[in-house]
């Protein structure tokens, strides 16, 4: 199984791009969606970050306050490493069970939203292919300003608190230019002849299962056949029409998108 790398500035675009790839049929895991996951009220997180910071970062539900915590932590360095401290080994885990569930599925290729992918540089020595969301400066603030409705200062201080995006879109392998109309970018990521990726084609980042023939030849009519595990390779049959390993049921990602996303 292989790694993506999905990354970008702050309202540069991630979310938008994720949620395309995944009507494609493309494994996607966004990290936004399991970071708030794990910060929910009985989660080890949510005790830590109230002897962290108080009760002022409470909602009178018991949610975390995201806009108290989030004016906390853009504006001031140690207590930003210390959220950080507290979510991404949290954060971490549960991603790494989500890409797990999708490689029982059959997934050659699992596509990660990680918003800090290039800052912590932990999960990079994993990703196959790095792709960055960019959009110019000017942009991004204000597409920020306008979908958290925050004032200028607010929002460059979010954007300070990421290497820039320019720096970002050097390091990765692949850039996707999201400054202009979606109607764009969304081209880049069409199935025919979009230049998302080197020989895009969403058909091969469907399931296949990869098992050694030899677990199956007591019964020949239940072979499975064997995965070429790589995108430039033959397309495989679809895991829907096998009934081994059973379905896990839909993600955490695709409950949460499910829900939640409507594009831009
Ligand atoms: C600070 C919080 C409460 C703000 O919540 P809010 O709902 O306003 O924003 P949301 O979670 O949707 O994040 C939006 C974007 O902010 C940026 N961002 C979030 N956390 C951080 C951080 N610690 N450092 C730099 N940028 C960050 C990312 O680009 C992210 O995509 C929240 O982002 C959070 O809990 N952050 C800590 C966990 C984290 O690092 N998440 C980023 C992915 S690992
Ligand atoms: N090409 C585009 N044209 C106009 N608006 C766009 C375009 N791409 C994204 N947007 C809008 O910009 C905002 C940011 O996009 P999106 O949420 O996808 O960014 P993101 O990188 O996932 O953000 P975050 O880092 O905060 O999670 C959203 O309101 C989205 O609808």
């Amino acid at each position: 199984m292989f790694l993506v790398g999905l990354t970008g500035g702050i309202a540069s675009g991630k979310s938008s791009v994720l949620q395309v790839l995944q009507q494609l049929g493309c494994a996607v895991i966004d990290v936004d969606v399991i970071a708030r996951h794990v910060v929910q009220p009985g989660y080890p997180a949510h005790r830590r970050i109230v002897e962290a910071f108080g009760t002022e970062v409470l909602l009178e539900n018991g949610d975390i306050d995201r806009k108290a915590l989030g004016d906390l932590i853009f504006n001031q360095p140690d207590r930003r490493h210390l959220l950080n401290a507290i979510t991404h080994p949290e954060i971490c885990r549960e991603m790494t069970k989500e890409t797990f569930k999708y490689f029982l599925r059959g997934y050659r290729y699992v596509i990660l939203d990680v918003p800090l992918l290039f800052e912590t540089k932990k999960l990079l020595k994993y990703m196959k292919h790095t792709v960055v969301v960019y959009c110019d400066r000017d942009t991004q603030l204000a597409r920020l300003m306008q979908r958290n409705n925050l004032k200028q200062e607010d929002a460059e201080a979010r954007i300070k608190a990421q290497l820039p995006l320019e720096d970002k879109a050097r390091m990765a392998r692949h850039v996707l230019d999201n400054s202009g109309e979606w109607s764009v970018t969304k081209r880049q990521l069409d199935p025919q002849g979009g230049k998302f990726l080197r020989g895009w084609d969403p058909e091969r980042m469907r399931p296949v299962l990869s098992h050694p023939r030899s677990t199956y030849t007591l019964n020949p009519d239940r072979a499975l056949p064997r995965a070429d595990p790589c995108l430039e390779g033959e397309k495989q049959p679809s895991v829907s029409s096998y009934t081994f390993p059973p379905s896990p049921g839909p993600s955490l990602q695709e409950q949460a998108q499910n829900r939640v996303h409507e594009g831009p």
